[in-house]
């Protein structure tokens, strides 16, 4: 700790905290708490690590740093197995919520829905009571504005991304292509006969379990979203030959498993790659006309758009020239 540094005004962790809520995106609500925790603290280094487990063990990954003269930057770090003081940390997390001092840092672990999520580790001597308080209320508000952001961008019944956030995800794809991706769209088939049949809340039953398998056989290679009603869409880090291995061993999952009451259930898929289309909806209008094929024959299929359109089985679509979005 810096011991000319002198504490913060109420008015200026006031301020901060304000910057902190008002906060719409994670990256920035994590940099905000980072930049209250330093102003509070006058800590000379505090990084925050995002968690997760691998076969039920911790990993590490640095997500943001406030330190003096750091040359560390988060984009550059991947994840790392936890070393045995945050290791440490995140078992005692478990437990007792509140900051906890070891090995020179203070821990602080970071939920959202019941999982440690985020580890803080703050350079420090032990806390005071008031800063001990200080710290944990500020890890409870920014706990808070991680549900909010949580929910805007979940869909309620599935738990995947929403269409908004698929908006908003084609839009940064079409803007920064870094490396290829691969946009499907997912239709169940004859879905409404389900609902017919059994009643809706069995329908809602194999809405969520379609969008569990989607996580089981994809989960580490896409993002998943429930595009609306029966339809998902799933965004691949995959050009399409591989991507179309992946789908197909989605459909094939989902066709051979017993649903709870109704038995099989089948899917269509159509796709396309994303990048040299002008706007979010021509892609989804291409793998949707290419969804569209798969259900007019035969469905229970999964059908690329290019391949249809060089076989001439589709014509070419005509972009939208005059849809004019301002972002
Ligand atoms: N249970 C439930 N049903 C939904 C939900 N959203 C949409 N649906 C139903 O999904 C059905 C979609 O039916 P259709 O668009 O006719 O398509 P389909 O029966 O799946 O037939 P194909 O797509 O041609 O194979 C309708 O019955 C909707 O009411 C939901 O959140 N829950």
């Amino acid at each position: 700790m810096d011991q000319h540094a002198q504490p913060s005004s109420i008015a200026t962790l006031m301020e901060q905290m304000a910057k902190m809520t008002s906060q719409r995106e994670q990256r920035e609500l994590e940099r905000a708490l980072l930049e209250l925790v330093s102003a509070f603290l006058q800590s000379d280094s505090i990084a925050l690590y995002g968690v997760r487990y691998a076969e039920s063990l911790p990993e590490l990954k640095l997500l943001q740093v406030a330190e003096k003269d750091s040359q560390i930057s988060p984009d550059s770090c991947g994840w790392l197995p936890a070393g045995d003081d945050a290791r440490k940390a995140i078992a005692i997390g478990r437990d007792h919520r509140a900051p906890w001092e070891y090995g020179g840092h203070i821990w602080q672990v970071i939920y959202q829905k019941n999982n440690i999520i985020a580890l803080l580790q703050i350079e420090h001597g032990p806390l005071t009571p008031d800063e001990l308080g200080f710290l944990s209320g500020m890890v409870r508000i920014h706990e808070n504005y991680l549900r909010l952001l949580y929910d805007a961008e979940r869909d309620m019944l599935t738990g995947l991304l929403n269409r908004r956030s698929f908006d908003a995800r084609l839009y940064e794809l079409l803007d920064n292509p870094d490396y290829q991706h691969t946009l499907a769209l997912v239709d169940i088939d004859h879905f409404k006969l389900v609902n017919d049949r059994y009643g809706h809340i069995v329908g809602d039953e194999v809405l969520l379990l379609v969008a569990h398998h989607m996580e089981q056989v994809l989960g580490a290679h896409a993002q998943l979203y429930r595009y609306g009603g029966e339809e998902f869409g799933i965004i691949l880090r995959d050009e399409p030959q591989l991507a179309m291995t992946r789908l197909e061993a989605l459909r094939e999952n989902i066709a051979s498993f017993n649903f709870p009451q109704v038995g099989a259930v089948k899917i269509s898929m159509g796709y396309v790659l994303i990048g040299g289309q002008m706007l979010p909806a021509n892609v989804v209008e291409q793998a949707d006309r290419a969804l569209y094929y798969a259900k007019e024959n035969g469905r229970n299929q999964t059908c690329a758009y290019t391949q249809l359109l060089q076989r001439g089985e589709i014509a070419a679509q005509i972009p939208y020239e005059g849809d004019i979005e301002l972002f």
